[in-house]
């Protein structure tokens, strides 16, 4: 039961810590520290020295398996209360900055060199759980020119020892389940259709990264490999930075404990960031106890790439339905984005005891969906939009778009030479008919014998309605147009502007406003812009709530009386 123990991990809040024009300036001023360090551990001549994974105040614990006993929790706690202050640790345990451990040169020959030699391998397959042997577990950096031994293993299940796995890989050649095939995509795909927004722009482009191996993410514990000790010892790192409460001795523990598994973003070699969690296998939920992306690859899409992922690979070879995680009050909203909700569904007798508190975060869970293709939800929300898109093109013809006319706009758009309705290209083809002239849903005068006397109705109503809002105390900000010498970012932000002056030359024209509805428009767009533009505390912003309200009881009432007369 020790892993089941229940305590309360006093300074673990994770708050997070954003990009600060003083991180680079912070982390060249600790660098020749680090590079000290990197250099005894490249040598490895000494065991005085210590090597920079793992080190040795973990590594025994590390070996021995899961850290979450008891004892072991409360040791961490009792550390963590003075964590901050602990500027020691970086001896005890590498607190390396991130950055430090990108910058350092030979760090990253050695880097590219051990992980050249292994191409291809760190992909293959999900680890057994045999594989964590003393001599598997070599904790220490090699020379160059040493072997790396990678094992191959076969998809264990329980959290035990995991090789790294290809997080995605059940889903190999992109062929998922209830997913047509890309030749079917290509036949139903048709033009004009908007192909992805924001969501999905992001996750195919990461996709495109994946497929061209320039982006991977693999599920990894500690199993003692070089190359997959170096990327936990990356990942450690980023969490030490971005999640500066935790107890930097905590995370250590957590991510080299052989109970928990880290999906990582690794671009060029390089950790990017990672989500380590704790799969509870006979419950079927895992709690994520870290996650975080490194400062300068925030907020493109690799969060929630590697969050889609993890829900894959925690499904397919964990057997999990749920995740539950502390999620600090300023990752709230990105774990919302991931489907997180802090309502807890799941029942309590299957996480109660087995999850620790933290102090300082919100309880959330995630339902991970037994069938959704995960890190294919790009390909399915196209062929969704793909498919709702062609159901509509059978059902009407509004996806065709004609050639548009040469309107030969004049000052306030008023064309100057006229042009049949019945002229204007698909207007017929829409099914319109020349006894639909004038049409509009507001038919007051529309029972006037013919349409030329109709159309003087509404002009005079216009004019009336124009003059009554010209006359109003609010109409000030409105009378002309907005002076771009005065206000000179207003044309970037109003790309449609509208005033009364220019309503009223389209009044006098008797040409431009062919219905009621389009006069109607230009109004709400000179109120919507003025409250697009002006924040709701302005003069502007209240004077158009006021001038709109005037408005529209003029056209209430003007209506009314016109319904009168025609009675
Ligand atoms: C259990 C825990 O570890 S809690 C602590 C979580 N970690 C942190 O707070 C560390 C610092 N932050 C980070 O490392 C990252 O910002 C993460 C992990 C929170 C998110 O990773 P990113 O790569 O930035 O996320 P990604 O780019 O996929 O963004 C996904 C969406 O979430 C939003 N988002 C990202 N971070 C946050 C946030 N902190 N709060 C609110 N929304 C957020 C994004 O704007 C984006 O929204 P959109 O889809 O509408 O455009």
């Amino acid at each position: 039961m020790d892993s089941h123990s229940h305590l309360t991990i006093p300074n673990r809040s994770r708050s997070s810590q954003s990009p600060s024009p003083s991180h680079s300036a912070s982390a060249s001023a600790t660098s020749s520290i680090h590079k000290r360090k990197l250099a005894a551990a490249a040598s490895a001549a000494s065991e005085d020295h210590a090597p920079p994974f793992p080190p040795s105040s973990f590594s025994a614990d590390t070996r021995d398996g899961a850290l979450t006993s008891n004892d072991d929790l409360e040791s961490i706690s009792a550390r963590g209360a003075d964590s901050d202050s602990d500027a020691d640790d970086s001896d005890a345990v590498v607190d390396d900055d991130e950055d430090e451990f990108d910058n350092d040169s030979s760090m990253r020959t050695f880097t590219a060199a051990r992980l050249e030699t292994n191409a291809g391998a760190s992909a293959t397959g999900a680890g057994s759980g045999g594989g964590g042997g003393p001599s598997a577990r070599n904790t220490k950096l090699k020379m160059e020119n040493s072997t790396v031994k990678i094992e191959k293993s076969d998809g264990g299940k329980d959290g035990g020892p995991t090789g790294a796995s290809a997080v995605g890989s059940t889903t190999a050649g992109g062929s998922v389940a209830g997913i047509v095939t890309k030749e079917d995509a290509v036949k139903i795909f048709t033009e004009n259709l908007q192909t992805s927004g924001a969501y999905s722009a992001r996750e195919e482009s990461l996709k495109r990264e994946e497929e061209a191996g320039r982006l991977k993410f693999l599920c990894l514990s500690n199993d003692g490999i070089d190359e997959h000790m170096i990327w936990l010892i990356g990942l450690k790192n980023i969490f030490a930075r971005q999640l500066p409460n935790m107890p930097k001795e905590y995370i250590v523990r957590l991510v080299m404990d052989r109970s928990h598994k880290s999906v990582m973003v690794i671009r060029r070699n390089q950790v990017v960031g990672g989500i380590t969690y704790r799969p509870y296998v006979s419950q079927k939920f895992g709690e994520i106890a870290f996650c975080a992306i490194t400062a300068d690859e925030q907020v493109k899409g690799y969060g929630t790439r590697l969050m889609n992922h993890l829900k894959q690979y925690a499904r397919d070879i964990d057997g999990l339905t749920h995740f539950l995680t502390y999620a600090d009050n300023n990752a709230v909203g990105y774990f919302i984005k991931q489907g997180f909700t802090k309502e807890i569904y799941l029942d309590k007798d299957r996480w109660q005891g087995y999850i620790k508190d933290y102090d300082g975060g919100i309880l959330m869970e995630c339902k991970i969906d037994p069938k959704l293709p995960y890190t294919d939800l790009s390909t399915m929300i196209r062929r969704q939009r793909q498919a709702i898109d062609e159901k509509i093109r059978e059902l009407s013809n509004c996806h065709i778009v004609y050639t548009g006319i040469d309107f030969q706009k004049k000052e306030a758009g008023i064309p100057k030479k006229i042009i049949k309705v019945e002229e204007y290209p698909g207007f017929r083809e829409a099914g319109w008919t020349p006894d639909q002239w004038g049409h509009s849903r507001f038919n007051a005068f529309n029972t006037s014998t013919d349409s030329a006397t109709n159309q003087k109705h509404w002009t005079v109503f216009m004019r009336s309605l124009l003059k009554s809002m010209h006359d109003h105390v609010d109409a000030w900000p409105f009378k002309e147009p907005v002076d771009a010498r005065d206000v000179p970012d207003y044309y970037d932000i109003i790309k449609d502007p509208m005033d009364l002056k220019t309503m009223s030359k389209r009044v006098e024209s008797e040409q431009y406003y062919v219905t009621f509805d389009m006069f109607v428009a230009d109004v709400k767009r000179m109120f919507a812009n003025a409250r697009t533009y002006n924040s709701p505390d302005t003069i502007y912003f209240k004077c158009a709530t006021r001038l709109e309200n005037h408005f529209e009881s003029k056209v209430q009432s003007g209506l009314q009386s016109a319904a009168k007369i025609q009675q």
